[in-house]
């Protein structure tokens, strides 16, 4: 079974995380080791302290992490002093830590170490000291110590935005095997949900269903702007917005579908600007309410332009710039059948040609960078 799953993922191991449940966030403590003493005598030089590795791994998850070292705790070895047998004592042992793809590595004051993106790619968190020398009076010196966050970006191909109630979950069930819980109440998703979509040809695409956003999650309400985070390193942003509108209780104001695609903009841009430049395909749900397509047809244009319609929203709903999107559909994601499968097509086109927009880029700017050597050998000699 795990050979036939490798096989239909393009032989690379499907990220756990794609298949349970996560944590997504851990806090470690990490101590580089001591640097050893140096020998004054002969001039003998401390072996450094060993170092706090993170490495990447596919195969893992944060709470494999957890339950590996109950303790969270990471302590490097000390360096070895110098003696008469080492005039240059052996350096610490490093300690190595192996974390899943996808994690950024913060301290606590929120400085980012950095990141990482492949397999066995290593980052150094915690320096062990240098040993003693003459320079700091043969005295080895203390590594880094502090406690880090390791925060994990889940790493989808497509990320699931929108309103609480707007259907997220049941377009995610609908085109993937993933079981979602769907209820009609708002926040029924408190975690990201991922499912893999299929394809006749075996092609997988990973969509990451997100707990829905609402107006203010900037300042915190609702749920909040914390699991943004895992859209940012996704290539195609769904947007998806309830024809009916969203209201969250009686005391809140109802808000058009329109409405909710504004506030959804302003939300995103708040967040990080740069989500804006992702590719980006709207999807307006529950098409089988009474009058949906005369809805639909009242809003598309604006939907399609909708910077236009800016003017008629007050100050601090306004966004700055508009969301453009790829392609705006319609659908019954509980209803239509023919729905679910336009929207897995759109999906696999729009990955299709911004994939093949960014290899072509890329062509262009190797041949540029050969053109430019060549010329460079080739060219008049500056003297
Ligand atoms: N009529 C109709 N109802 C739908 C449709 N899609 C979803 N629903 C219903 O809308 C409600 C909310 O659906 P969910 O899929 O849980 O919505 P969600 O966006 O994941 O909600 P959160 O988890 O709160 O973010 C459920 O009662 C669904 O049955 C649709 O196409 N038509």
């Amino acid at each position: 079974m795990v050979y036939i799953s490798k096989l239909l993922h393009g032989g690379k191991p499907i990220r756990r995380y794609l298949r349970n449940g996560f944590t997504d966030s851990l806090r470690v403590y990490v101590r580089g080791g001591t640097g050893g003493n140096g020998l004054p005598k002969f001039g003998g030089v401390g072996g450094q302290g060993g170092n706090v590795v993170v490495v990447g791994k596919e195969s893992i998850t944060l709470d494999d992490v957890v339950r590996s070292n109950k303790s969270k705790r990471y302590l490097a070895g000390n360096g070895t002093c110098s003696s008469h047998n080492f005039i240059l004592g052996p350096p610490g042992e490093s300690v190595k830590l192996q974390v899943p793809v996808g994690v950024s590595v913060f301290t606590d004051e929120g400085k980012k170490l950095g990141e990482i993106n492949k397999e066995n790619e290593e980052l150094i968190i915690a320096k062990g000291g240098p040993g003693g020398h003459p320079r700091n009076g043969f005295l080895g010196i203390k590594g880094q110590c502090y406690s880090v966050r390791l925060d994990l970006k889940l790493i989808a191909d497509v990320g699931l935005v929108g309103f609480p109630n707007a259907g997220k979950s049941t377009l995610l069930k609908a085109i993937s095997h993933a079981k979602p819980k769907i209820a009609n109440y708002p926040f029924t998703t408190v975690r990201p949900n991922i499912g893999i979509v299929t394809y006749k040809d075996l092609r997988q695409i990973s969509v990451a269903d997100l707990p829905g956003l609402i107006e203010g999650a900037h300042v915190n309400r609702g749920m909040g702007h914390e699991f943004l985070k895992h859209v940012e390193r996704t290539q195609l942003l769904l947007i998806m917005a309830d024809i009916n509108g969203f209201q969250l209780s009686h005391q809140y104001p109802h808000r058009s579908c329109l409405d909710t695609i504004v506030l959804l903009n302003k939300e995103l841009e708040l967040y990080n600007p740069e989500l804006l430049n992702k590719p980006k395909l709207m999807v307006i749900n529950k098409m089988d309410s009474i009058s949906g397509f005369q809805k639909f047809f009242e809003i598309r244009d604006k939907i399609l332009n909708l910077g236009d319609v800016f003017y008629e929203y007050p100050d601090e709903m306004k966004p700055e710039k508009p969301l453009i999107f790829d392609d705006v559909l319609a659908i019954s994601a509980k209803e239509g059948i023919n729905d679910i499968n336009l929207v897995k097509e759109k999906i696999r086109h729009l990955l299709d040609v911004y994939a093949e927009a960014k290899k072509e880029k890329e062509t262009e700017k190797s041949e540029f960078l050969s053109i430019r050597e060549s010329l460079n050998e080739k060219g008049p000699k500056l003297v």
